[in-house]
């Protein structure tokens, strides 16, 4: 029988008892793996070897994981600061308990979303507690990388890990779970006969070269065939991510229903992004608790004048003859505090005071898909910023079912009809609606966004006389609802799960 010289060497390197895997054949054969895995297929082909497949996984340690094993989990630095500073009797205050951690930067964050969830104490309004029965020792997370610390490649079947661990972990970044597959050899016996017989090599070509079309060879000798079944590196290519084409969508659909697009800064003054809302100056949200400061600048120079007195006036005064305002003191200073805008309402308020694009006249309707910024608590439904879907209807007359109705077209477009509705409040809305969906596979409720018709405290001083309704509508939610993710850290940030998401079709 005659066979190329690569088949030649891998019968002659296995064997008909003991399995052999690729790696184990190359190594014997000093042929590349990848050459003896063709090899091996066109060996089965011919009937002369079995092969057995199956799939190896592994795990390492990330640099970031090997770091934290080489010294120890940030939230179990925070709750060693944390016993430090008395916080298993008293509640001690965040601020100083994470200044004397030395945690920095990302370090915080990252202590701060795991400290509670792993029963270190609890944080809340700026004070954190410890619990004195929490016990670093016992961090199935810290033991799991301690286990795993220095190895490269450890198989998942020989490490004692459980499976809620090993997913946290790989959550987090911290371990790194790949997937090989591994093929083992045995000759048939077919070729245990053949090989009795004796085998010849068959030279054949696996690649034109310059030499072989200049010498005119190429017309005599035999070509490798092509093996189109053997196995080849995956290539993953760039592509949108769901979310950005998604907003991409969310904005054709506006578009589609006559809506134009606003756009504004990121950083903005309260003025706009609370003010200009009728939103009171001691209004709980606009504490430092919720909105992100800035510390260079902290403040913008000037506001349109006029419409300071104006905004001044309704918050204390109301508008109209018998006008109800807050009777509580108003400074302009406040309001020209800047923050990391927590909605895109401040682009409704800018759009529709008339110092972006000039007078809007009725009928008129803007929208924006853009990122606002909240300082929540880390969970599955939060994150510090997601992407709010702004927009506002113009127009003489309108009423609830109007804002309604536009939701429903809305949503329909992405598959979404079960909408549903609960009134809600909103300093700057009368009346007020939040909206929620049906989560796909949990059932669950989740709110989805709020919405309201504008109040007169805030469209007079804007110098706007006709209806406006108006809504805030989360595009991370409306994905959940689509696709049935989760987790929102599944679709947004840098924790995105890039399998989950290649694995996503998207359906529209
Ligand atoms: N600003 C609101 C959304 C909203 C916009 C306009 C009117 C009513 C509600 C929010 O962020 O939740």
């Amino acid at each position: 029988m005659q066979l190329p010289e690569s088949q030649v060497a891998v019968l002659e390197a296995a064997n008909a008892d003991d399995a052999q895997s690729v790696d184990a054949l190359a190594a014997a054969t000093e042929l590349p793996p990848e050459t003896v895995t063709g090899a091996v297929f066109e060996l089965e082909d011919e009937g002369l070897v079995a092969v057995a497949e199956r799939v190896d996984e592994t795990l390492a340690l990330t640099d970031e994981g090997a770091e934290y094993a080489d010294s120890q989990l940030p939230e179990v630095t925070l709750y060693e600061a944390a016993l430090e500073a008395g916080a298993d009797d008293d509640p001690a205050q965040m601020g100083r308990v994470i200044g004397q951690s030395g945690l920095e930067g990302p370090g915080v964050d990252i202590a701060l979303s795991n400290y509670a969830r792993k029963g270190y104490g609890v944080i809340d309004s700026g004070e954190i507690t410890a619990d004195a029965d929490a016990d670093p020792a016992a961090d199935a997370e810290a033991n799991a990388l301690a286990a795993l610390e220095g190895a490269d490649e450890t198989p998942v079947d020989s490490v004692e890990i459980d499976e809620g661990t090993l997913e946290q972990l790989e959550r987090r970044g911290l371990v790194e779970i790949s997937e090989t597959t591994v093929r083992e050899v045995t000759l048939t016996e077919l070729a245990v006969t053949e090989l009795m017989a004796g085998l010849e090599t068959a030279e054949t070509v696996g690649q034109v070269t310059p030499e072989l079309l200049t010498s005119g060879d190429w017309a005599d000798v035999e070509f490798a065939e092509y093996n189109v079944e053997a196995d080849a590196e995956r290539v993953e290519g760039g592509n949108v991510h769901i979310l950005r084409q998604t907003a991409e969508r969310v904005k054709d659909v506006l578009v589609g229903m006559g809506f134009q697009e606003m756009e504004g800064p990121h950083v903005d003054a309260d003025f706009w992004i609370n003010d200009c809302l009728f939103m009171p100056q001691d209004h709980p949200a606009r504490t430092h608790w919720d909105r992100f400061a800035l510390e260079e600048p902290t403040h913008i120079d000037d506001l349109p004048e006029g419409l300071v007195s104006d905004v001044e006036q309704a918050h204390r005064q109301g508008v109209g003859p018998d006008g109800e305002g807050y009777h509580s003191p108003w400074d302009e200073d406040f309001a020209r505090a800047l923050a990391l805008r927590g909605h895109t309402t401040s682009l409704s308020t800018r759009y529709l005071s008339g110092t972006e694009i000039g007078e809007i006249e009725p009928p008129a309707r803007f929208f924006s898909v853009e990122k606002v910024y909240r300082n929540d608590t880390l969970d599955p439904t939060h994150l510090l910023e997601f992407f709010q879907i702004e927009g506002w209807v113009m127009a003489e007359d309108l009423s609830v079912r109007d804002l309604m109705g536009t939701f429903e077209e809305f949503y329909a477009q992405f598959g979404i009809t079960d909408i549903q509705f609960k009134p809600h409040y909103n300093p700057y809305t009368e009346p007020s609606f939040e909206l929620f969906g049906t989560h796909p596979t949990t059932g669950e409720l989740v709110e989805i966004g709020n919405s309201g018709i504008f109040r007169e405290e805030m469209l007079e001083p804007l110098g706007v006389e006709c209806d406006v309704m108006a809504w805030g509508l989360a595009l991370e939610r409306l994905l959940m609802l689509m696709y049935g993710f989760e987790d929102i850290r599944d679709i947004h940030g840098t924790l995105c799960d890039l399998d989950l998401l290649r694995n996503t079709e998207v359906t529209y």
